[in-house]
């Protein structure tokens, strides 16, 4: 017999592997060839399918437990750009569905609890903390901090902000998300047993969307702060009058150069604060929740957050919806969801040049409050 490499070899059998769970092989069967060396993680040359695919596809749940227990990589992509439980749920099963996303979750909380740890061990490449792999100033904070901004408007009207990376505008934020920003203030609002002579902290500028409209409140804040970094934004903040406006103060800098300081922690606790910055991935958003506690004034404050965690595909949203809820009631925070319909009337138009950033038809909108004492 020709001898084959191993590399080979694992091709083979890797191809081998995907092949006969797409014709039904018995759990047996397939787990003689994994004993025999057939890679789990392996995705077949022509599409890009991994065996947690061929099992999704022949809705085989006992497969799917089996290969995720042997560990298969449950946010494999095929060429297609779909995972696992994309397919299960183009077929609706809400068992593999269910089994792919808790993997899912373990996975991802495991590699946040080990990467918190400083495990060089690690390989960033294989969770799904975001951007990890982005170098650009999309990926990276100080990047993001030097480079220019574009205040703008589309042909339609829409206020954009752009940051150019390698010829390629990115939206840092855009008009379109107007409609989560406003029920994110109208659910804030109408949760809080308290309206009057409320103090908020904003995080991250923007377009200002999100400030104009807790100034536009029927009780505007007797306090809102305001923390920004970016100098083209603080410009564009001056331009518009913001630093005068009453009751609001402007912190220049980044949240994790302040929330610690004294002077900010002597303004008090917050009734409302909210965060959506840019250039950060869950690690960091995971980082400002624990501050939330110092930073919150009590059981009826209420705290929310831009959630375009994994917004690109439905898995990954679904998991990193449970991840921070999960963190969240880990230091106190009950969270409740609601959905917010951000599918556009002409979608191409939404995007304008800018990479799509949100592709879901359903935003989910998170409000957090501090558990009370039964
Ligand atoms: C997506 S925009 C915020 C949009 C805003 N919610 C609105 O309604 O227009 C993100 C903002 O966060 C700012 N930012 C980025 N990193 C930050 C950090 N570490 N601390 C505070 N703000 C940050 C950016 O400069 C940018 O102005």
């Amino acid at each position: 017999m020709e001898d084959i490499e191993p590399p080979e070899l694992a091709t083979q059998l890797g191809e081998q592997l995907v092949a006969e769970i797409l014709q039904n092989a018995s759990l047996d069967a397939v787990k003689s060839l994994v004993e025999a060396g057939a890679p789990v993680w392996y995705q077949s040359g022509a599409e890009g399918t991994s065996p947690l695919h061929a099992a999704a596809y022949v809705r085989s749940l006992e497969l799917v437990k089996y290969l995720i227990d042997k560990g298969a990589v449950w946010n494999a992509v095929d060429f297609m750009q779909n995972t696992a439980g994309d397919i299960a749920l183009s077929f609706n099963d809400a068992e593999i569905y269910t089994a792919v996303r808790d993997a899912g979750i373990r996975t991802e909380l495991l590699l946040g609890l080990l990467s918190s740890r400083d495990d060089s061990s690690l390989d960033p490449s294989t969770n799904l903390i975001l951007r990890a792999s982005d170098d650009t100033a999309a990926g990276s904070s100080e990047d993001f901090l030097s480079s220019k901004l574009r205040y703008t408007k589309d042909e339609s009207g829409q206020d954009l902000c752009f940051i150019e990376v390698d010829g390629e505008d990115i939206g840092v934020m855009m008009g379109w998300e107007m409609p989560i920003m406003k029920e994110t203030v109208h659910s804030i609002y109408d949760s809080l047993p308290e309206r009057d002579n409320i103090r908020v902290l904003n995080v991250g500028f923007g377009l200002g969307i999100i400030d104009r409209l807790f100034q536009a409140l029927p009780t505007p804040p007797a306090l809102h702060v305001i923390i920004e970094p970016h100098p083209d934004v603080l410009r564009y903040m001056k331009d518009n009058d913001w630093h005068q406006k009453p009751g609001v103060r402007v912190l220049e800098g980044r949240w994790q150069d302040l929330v610690e300081k004294e002077d900010f922690l002597a303004l008090g606790g917050f009734d409302v604060i909210y965060t959506d910055t840019f250039s950060e991935n869950y690690r960091d958003l995971h980082q400002f929740f624990e501050h939330l506690p110092d930073l919150l004034s009590g059981s009826n404050a209420r705290f929310s957050f831009f959630h375009g965690l994994g917004a690109t595909n439905p898995l990954f949203y679904d998991v990193y919806t449970r991840i921070s809820e999960l963190h969240l009631a880990e230091i106190g925070l009950d969270v409740q969801w609601s959905d917010v319909d951000v599918r556009p009337p002409k979608y191409e138009e939404r995007w304008a040049r800018s990479r799509e950033y949100f592709t879901l038809p359903t935003y989910r909108l998170p409000l957090a409050y501090l558990h009370t004492l039964p």
